[in-house]
């Protein structure tokens, strides 16, 4: 007989966007996705505006019964009937929040960008290591079996030596008008700009091959060079590009993002691939915004003058989506849970706070600082 799934009892913490499409997700029965050994459970909602928007929000997931909703994220935190809490708030706010959720004994699954700045990662980081909790950057794209499968791939050699990673994450926008100066894509007291919202998956695209399946003695941080153009409303970035390279191996990886232009111009994914892996025996591209793949293509490196080694053969592979895709990651943190681990192996502390460094110095390299308050480690702040 099998035996019973491993349930975790989620909070929500925020009611936004993103909040609701987690939340939906999570209510999609693992079978779908031949998930047998966990189940989720969603125990309990929180707005900072009101326990009445929390009431509503559950009710637009589909919650009808049961789940408690509060008008404070600090009731949530303190609920001992939950296991982790999902933090769904603008970027200037994870520190805080996230915090606040460590600190009342709670484990932490928090949206990307993970803080504002690398020093707030670190101190969340302790907190969780100290108090034997379990803590993750929500980088869902990881935890995408195509995802997982490259990394495979690549790994075992597929496109032999990898020796370069482009990745692009950009949207047309009609910045001015869709974006205005309030919008939290923009507003830089909300820690906006394309980097930490956008670029951070471009990031990712690159780290996953170029740092991440490395052996552990050649998993080094790049040296970056990188160029930004800011928002001239609001002062936030715009337009960034990134060139890592990766010791001890001189790999590149390029990360761009552009809140102007779009990875996929004609928005039919037929334009060329926004992410290209490339190796020494060929290449993979992937199809998709960077942050959902739904499709890659593997191309054998071919010349006249060389000829073609077809170490693999030409093929396109398009893996469909039970729902929106976030549930990966969510079974991710039910199986650490389970298993008693603290850091998930596919997004470790490490790396958070590693892509959270060259962040850094490519707000430092070009003169991009947020206000003093959402930058600041002290806690608890006021207003948050
Ligand atoms: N993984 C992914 O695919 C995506 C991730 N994200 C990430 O999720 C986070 C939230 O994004 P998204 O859901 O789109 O944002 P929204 O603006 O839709 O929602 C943010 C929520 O945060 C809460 N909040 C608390 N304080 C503030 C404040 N001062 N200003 C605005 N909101 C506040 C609000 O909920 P309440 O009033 O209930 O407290 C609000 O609804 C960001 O970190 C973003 O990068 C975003 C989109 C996609
Ligand atoms: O994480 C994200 O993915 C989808 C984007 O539209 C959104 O702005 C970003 O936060």
């Amino acid at each position: 007989m099998a035996s019973k799934p491993y349930t975790v009892r989620w909070g929500i913490l925020a009611t936004g966007g993103i909040a609701q499409t987690f939340t939906k997700d999570l209510m999609i029965d693992p079978s779908t996705r031949n998930a047998t050994d966990i189940a989720h459970e969603v125990v309990a909602a929180a707005s900072s505006t009101s326990a009445t928007r929390a009431q509503q929000f559950l009710k637009e997931c589909g919650i009808l019964s049961g789940a408690k909703a509060y008008g404070s994220y600090k009731e949530l935190a303190t609920d001992p009937n939950i296991d982790i809490i999902y933090v769904a708030t603008p970027h200037s706010h994870h520190y805080q929040n996230a915090r606040l959720c460590l600190e009342a004994g709670k484990h932490v699954l928090c949206e990307k960008a993970f803080t504002t700045n690398a020093a707030q990662a670190k101190i969340l980081v302790e907190i969780a290591r100290k108090k034997n909790l379990f803590l993750m950057e929500a980088v869902w794209t990881r935890y995408f079996p195509l995802a997982k499968e490259l990394r495979a791939m690549v790994q075992e050699g597929k496109i032999g030596e990898i020796k370069r990673v482009f990745a692009d994450l950009s949207f047309w926008n009609d910045v001015e008008k869709e974006f205005g100066t309030q919008h939290r894509m923009v507003n830089m007291d909300l820690a906006g700009g394309a980097m930490l919202d956008l670029g951070i998956y471009s990031i990712t695209w690159v780290f996953q091959f170029l740092y991440h399946i490395q052996p552990p003695s050649e998993r080094n941080p790049p040296t970056v060079a990188s160029s930004m153009t800011k928002y001239s409303k609001t002062g936030c970035d715009e337009i960034t590009s990134i060139i890592m390279t990766f010791p001890p191996s001189g790999t590149h990886g390029i990360a761009t993002t552009n809140l102007r232009v779009s990875h996929d111009p004609d928005s039919n994914g037929t334009a060329g691939a926004p992410i290209r892996i490339q190796g020494t025996l060929g290449e993979i591209q992937v199809f998709g915004p960077a942050y959902r793949p739904l499709t890659y293509q593997m191309i054998p490196a071919s010349s006249p003058s060389r000829g073609t080694p077809w170490s693999f053969k030409h093929q396109t592979i398009t893996r469909n989506i039970p729902g929106h895709g976030m549930f990966w990651e969510a079974d991710e943190c039910a199986r650490c849970l389970r298993d008693g681990k603290q850091e998930s192996e596919g997004m470790p502390w490490d790396e958070s706070i590693v892509i959270m460094e060259v962040m850094d110095e490519v707000r430092r390299q070009n003169g991009l600082k947020y206000p003093e308050k959402i930058e600041s480690t002290d806690f608890p702040l006021e207003g948050f």
